[in-house]
């Protein structure tokens, strides 16, 4: 297909959106760029400058690939809604099938991940929901849904266990790099909780998984980058030999026979997601499949978002000192706390919530045109008409812009202030921290869960959290931490917290 004949077809469906400009053959120069400003940590801040344009949506012409980026929550909330493809709005009887896309039309859709992003992350996604579309997709979600869904009293259970260990390991008054830890953390509930055997990476030194899933992390991130190219270049094969080692030597363990049937933890255990996958006979690859898909969604964000709530919180002891009156007026500091009063803690709620705003985990999505169809927002000089979008071209949606737009949050957009959700409610496409349509986060509430409830027993048991630098100093700065952005968006550097008792 010729340039100009593409120019056409686009041209048919709607506007453009304006261009980033280049000035090299292929935008390479663009390209380069973009890389640049990841590697300084300053790509979201280069994001807002280009997104400053009628209509929040621009174009990126790099490589041969075209990429539209986007924070317009209208322009978000048509890709990841249910919007049945336009070949069948204007043609029903013609498009087989179209029976089953009533029922389902997920299907249908114009937008998904790609069969370029799903060659690339393979080795860390698998065939999992996070890399799939239609079937396949719907398939994963069905084996998962039921597990992730909600909290069971047993993962209060579970959850208490590994937040003890990691309370006695912030007990030995030193600095810890907070985002190891937590990684630890919530890699031992999940693993415990969804495996029914914890990592009890809390214990020791040796991290060869959690490494393992970092370097996959890096290089697959530098390999979409150059969009189907990077299906091109190698995959780790180390690190991805190391990770299927840890699934089967835990998937044998859940088929040996158990030994004690009868005890709460053995009932606990059986009723894991792996144990009954086992059960059901489900094939070792689809286990597999589905493991990743909780290791990887319910690892990193949730240890990414308490790592941003503990530094907002080292940075405004007033805050701190608010939450803390809150949980003397709730449960107190000595009994553990029920999920239903961790509810009515609306300061609680609102840091998470806060945390959320300003630091998605995350902080941008990718999704690929599966046919040739439009955007509402963002075409033509005024910003307000439709966008031609062919079939191919990568969107990128950033949530932490539409987040952090000042047009829609206000002057205070860049503010940490849980005290504006008292009486700030933004709408549905508005805040998107676990997605919204059918790609909705499938484990949020689990994940609310572990979060509300590690916060309140920290801060019942310490009254302080210091940001300390690599001297052990405390650090009074109210320095912006730059942002790293792999398939996550986390703090570039080390977060070094120390946590003090009362009187300490
Ligand atoms: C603070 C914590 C979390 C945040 C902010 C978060 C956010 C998200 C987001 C934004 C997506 C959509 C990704 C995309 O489509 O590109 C997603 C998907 C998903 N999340 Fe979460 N997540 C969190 C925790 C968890 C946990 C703990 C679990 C499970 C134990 C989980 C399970 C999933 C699954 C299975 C999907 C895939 C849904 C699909 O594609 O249909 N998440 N999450």
């Amino acid at each position: 297909m010729s340039w100009n004949s593409s120019r056409l077809r686009a041209k048919k469906l709607g506007g453009r959106a304006p261009a980033v400009p280049y000035w090299a053959p292929l935008g390479i120069d663009l390209f380069a760029k973009a890389i640049n400003r990841l590697l300084k940590d300053d790509f979201f801040e280069w994001t807002r400058q280009i997104l400053e344009v009628p209509g929040r949506t621009v174009r990126l012409n790099t490589l041969g690939v075209e990429i539209l980026m986007t924070d317009s929550p209208e322009n978000t909330k048509a890709v990841l809604s249910t919007k049945v493809s336009t070949s069948i709005l204007v043609s029903p009887a013609k498009v087989s099938g179209f029976a089953d896309a009533l029922v389902n039309p997920q299907q249908f859709a114009d937008f998904g991940k790609g069969e370029a992003f799903h060659k690339i992350w393979y080795d860390l996604m698998f065939d999992s929901v996070f890399a799939t579309d239609g079937a396949i997709w719907h398939d994963n979600k069905n084996l998962l849904r039921d597990h992730t869904a909600k909290s069971r009293t047993t993962d209060y259970t579970v959850t208490e266990r590994h937040v003890s260990t990691l309370i006695r390991v912030f007990s030995d008054s030193r600095p810890h790099d907070c985002l190891d830890q937590m990684d630890r953390f919530v890699f031992d509930v999940v693993s415990d909780v969804f495996f029914g055997e914890s990592a009890g990476t809390l214990f020791t030194e040796l991290q060869p998984v959690r490494n393992a899933v970092e370097e996959m992390f890096l290089w697959n991130t530098q390999r979409i980058l150059i969009g189907k190219l990077g299906a091109l270049l190698p995959r780790s094969k180390k690190a991805s030999a190391v990770l299927n080692q840890y699934l089967d030597h835990v998937i044998d363990q859940a088929m040996a026979p158990a030994e004690d049937l009868d005890s709460d933890e053995a009932k606990r255990k059986a009723k894991s997601m792996l144990r009954v996958l086992v059960n059901d006979n489900v094939s070792r690859k689809r286990i597999k499949d589905q493991m990743m898909a909780i290791l990887l969604s319910g690892k990193d964000p949730v240890s990414i978002t308490l790592v941003w709530v503990l530094y907002e919180l080292a940075r405004n002891p007033d805050i701190v000192a608010a939450l803390h009156a809150e949980i003397s007026s709730t449960v107190g500091f000595s009994a553990k706390p029920f999920p239903a009063q961790m509810k009515t803690m609306s300061l609680l709620q609102n840091i998470i919530k806060e945390t959320l705003r300003m630091q998605p985990p995350v902080g941008f999505s990718i999704r690929t045109a599966f046919s040739d169809t439009t955007l509402p927002t963002g075409g033509g000089a005024t910003g307000k008409g439709r966008i031609g979008v062919l079939k191919g071209t990568h969107i990128v949606m950033s949530y932490i812009g539409t987040q952090r737009c000042k047009d829609l949050v206000g002057p205070t957009a860049n503010i940490f202030d849980p005290w504006r959700w008292e009486k700030w409610s933004p709408p549905l496409w508005e805040f998107l921290p676990f997605n919204q349509g059918p790609r909705i986060c499938l484990g949020r509430n689990f994940a609310w869960m572990q979060m509300e409830y590690l916060l309140y027993r920290v801060f019942q048991v310490f009254s302080h959290v210091d940001l300390v630098g690599e001297d052990g100093e405390r650090i009074v700065a109210r320095e912006e931490m730059k942002i790293k952005i792999t398939l996550n968006t986390k703090p570039a550097k080390p977060v070094m917290l120390r946590f003090r008792k009362a009187g300490e």
